[in-house]
């Protein structure tokens, strides 16, 4: 069973991972990439699949033309968990 997150990993979450927003009405963080054009924003989604992939942690997201849309949450634990975390940070260091 994967933990949700406590307090403290909400805390150090909304500290460490700023460019997230919390998803209103469900226990995720999103946050929103626009690219200089659909190469670029299919490229980043590539290396975000093979970070997931290498995670066992896989994002919901969507695709229009040069923006990525990125929604985060463990569904194995019902809400945020230390895996989306992990996995949001990892997204972060590719932009
Ligand atoms: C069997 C496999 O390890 C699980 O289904 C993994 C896969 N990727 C996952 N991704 C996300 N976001 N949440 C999960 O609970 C999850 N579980």
């Amino acid at each position: 069973m994967v933990e949700k997150l406590d307090a403290a990993g909400r805390a150090a979450l909304a500290r460490d991972l700023p460019d997230w927003r919390m998803v209103e009405g469900r226990d995720a963080i999103a946050r929103g990439f626009r690219f200089a054009d659909f190469n670029a924003a299919w490229g980043f989604m590539s290396r975000v699949a093979l970070l997931a992939e290498k995670q066992d942690h896989h994002p919901e997201w969507s695709n229009v033309w040069n923006r990525v849309e990125i929604t985060l949450s463990t569904h194995d634990a019902g809400g945020l968990s230390a895996r989306d975390v992990a996995l949001a940070r990892a997204i972060d260091a590719l932009v």
